[in-house]
């Protein structure tokens, strides 16, 4: 059965004063409890519809519709920058949506402790940014999207700028992550690996004003670990996925 739609963008277009338009007529049905990514050459208008989504841009056209105003108020949103405050300490920075929201820091305190044992940073509580790797970094700015218990969390390239290894790594904790909130997810890359890994649905879209070209459903119940990575099933979604990235990099402007 499919779950019910947590936010709808109905023909939605975005047009800048520039007069480019990065998405026209895009439908797209955000679905409870996924991790929904979406995959695309670069300049498709992928961070334009997490903007949209998010509402730190307003569609030129068409319609986006939540099923209830709660989620919409309360949205996570894990950008490639962690941009942490660096003179405040990695409590201080989770602290922060909380503060803005003018809850007081003591009041706070149990959540951003099960935000930071969420992403395993509880003995670096006290540390400033800089000493951090640039995955606890990372982890770090996924606890400050936690610390709201949003429904929904938006991720625009997380780990693009990390070596592979962390990357691998932050992959799997993200996912046991999910696990353990069940949060939906939309998720952003250009990387088809680490869609397939982590991803329930991949939908990838072409440079021709964020088309959707092709949708890839994975189970949700099959394991996410290195079996998983060498599975035929795998190649299979990273080959489907490959072959319409190339065509939707290929597809011209008109
Ligand atoms: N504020 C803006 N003003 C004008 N053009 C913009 C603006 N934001 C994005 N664009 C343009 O809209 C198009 C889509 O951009 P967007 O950032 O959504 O693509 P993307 O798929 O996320 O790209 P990338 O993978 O490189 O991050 C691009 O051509 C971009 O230059």
């Amino acid at each position: 059965m499919t779950s019910r739609a947590v936010v709808s963008l109905h023909g939605v277009g975005k047009t800048f004063p520039s007069g480019l338009t990065a998405l026209a007529a895009f439908d797209l049905d955000v679905r409870e409890g996924e991790t929904l990514t979406l995959l695309g050459p670069s300049g498709c208008g992928k961070s334009t519809a997490l903007r949209l989504i998010a509402g730190l841009a307003a569609p030129s056209v068409g319609a986006i519709t939540w099923r209830e105003t709660q989620a919409k108020n309360n949205i996570g949103f894990v950008f490639q920058d962690p941009t942490l405050l660096p003179w405040a300490s990695v409590f201080d920075n989770v602290y922060l949506p909380l503060r803005l929201k003018g809850e007081s820091r003591e009041a706070a305190a149990p959540r951003v402790k099960e935000a930071l044992a969420h992403v395993s940073l509880s003995d670096f509580a006290r540390a400033r940014p800089r000493e951090l790797s640039g995955g606890m970094k990372m982890r770090c700015a996924i606890a400050r999207a936690l610390v709201t218990r949003p429904a929904l969390i938006l991720m625009d390239e997380p780990f693009a700028a990390l070596d592979e290894v962390t990357r691998f790594k932050l992959n799997d904790d993200l996912l046991a992550l999910k696990g353990d909130i069940g949060a939906t997810i939309v998720f952003v890359t250009h990387s088809v690996f680490e869609a397939a890994y982590l991803s329930t649905r991949i939908l990838v879209m072409s440079r021709q004003r964020g088309q959707i070209v092709e949708e890839i459903v994975i189970d949700p119940a099959l394991a996410r670990d290195d079996e998983f990575r060498l599975s035929e099933t795998f190649a299979d979604i990273c080959r489907r996925a490959s072959r319409a990235l190339r065509a939707a990099t290929e597809a011209m402007t008109p």
